[in-house]
């Protein structure tokens, strides 16, 4: 059944122009009067508001730089040994739909001269999990943010996610579940290296 309540309602001669006007909170509003409801109610007047809120936190992404937070947390190590942090988990929004898709990344790299603090690791997973992303670009953003910081050996990123545009909606798949990875250096040059890896983050605990 055709549902036009998103639908355009009247024709402005430059929408941009009077998005400007209007406050974040009124577009909320106004979304809300498009689905059906009553922005007045109740349950609804702090709802707009809650909306701005959620969905800043939830891109803050943007005005972080994994530069600065990786700068402040480079160690000169003399370990050539691999460096695995494992299970860290993101909340991250899929661009297409702006629903989340949320998993697990593991990430590992073999230093050279240096190595990142490891809380810098997790940290780094949220600047990119905390953007509108497709699951592969943010995957790469993470193996490339730390060949720029360490110039490592090599580094592999593996993403685990279940995507809610998937479940709850479209195809409506509640049990698939993609993985995304990006190998560079050594553990796309060796495959030793790359099987240790996997074999490691498969192990279920310590
Ligand atoms: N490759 C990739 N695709 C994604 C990701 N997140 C969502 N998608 C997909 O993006 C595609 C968008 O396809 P469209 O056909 O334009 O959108 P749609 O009509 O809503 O598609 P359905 O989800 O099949 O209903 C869908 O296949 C989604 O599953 C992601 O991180 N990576
Ligand atoms: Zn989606």
């Amino acid at each position: 059944m055709e549902d036009s309540r998103l639908e355009t309602h009247t024709a402005v001669a430059d929408p941009t122009l009077e998005l400007h006007a209007a406050s974040t909170e009124d577009i909320h509003r106004e979304l809300l009067r498009r689905l059906g409801e009553d922005p007045a109610r109740d349950g609804l007047i702090k709802t707009p508001e809650r909306i701005t809120k959620a969905m800043t936190y939830l891109t803050q992404g943007y005005e972080q730089s994994a530069t600065e937070i990786l700068r402040g947390a480079l160690f000169d190590v003399d370990y050539d040994e691999m460096v695995i942090v494992r299970d860290i988990e993101f909340y991250s929004l899929c661009e297409h739909h702006m629903l989340p898709f949320f998993g697990k990344a593991h990430i590992a790299y073999i230093p050279k001269g240096k190595v990142i603090g490891l809380s810098k690791v997790a940290r780094l997973v949220d600047v990119y999990a905390r953007r509108l992303q497709v699951q592969e670009r943010m995957t790469r953003e993470i193996a490339d943010a730390i060949v720029e910081a360490i110039h490592p050996q090599g580094v592999a990123v593996i993403l685990e996610a279940q995507h809610l545009c998937m479940m709850m909606r479209g195809v409506e798949k509640q049990g698939s579940m993609t993985s995304t990875s990006t190998m560079l250096g050594c553990f796309r040059e060796s495959a030793q290296t790359r099987n240790e890896f996997l074999s490691l983050i498969r192990r279920s605990s310590i």
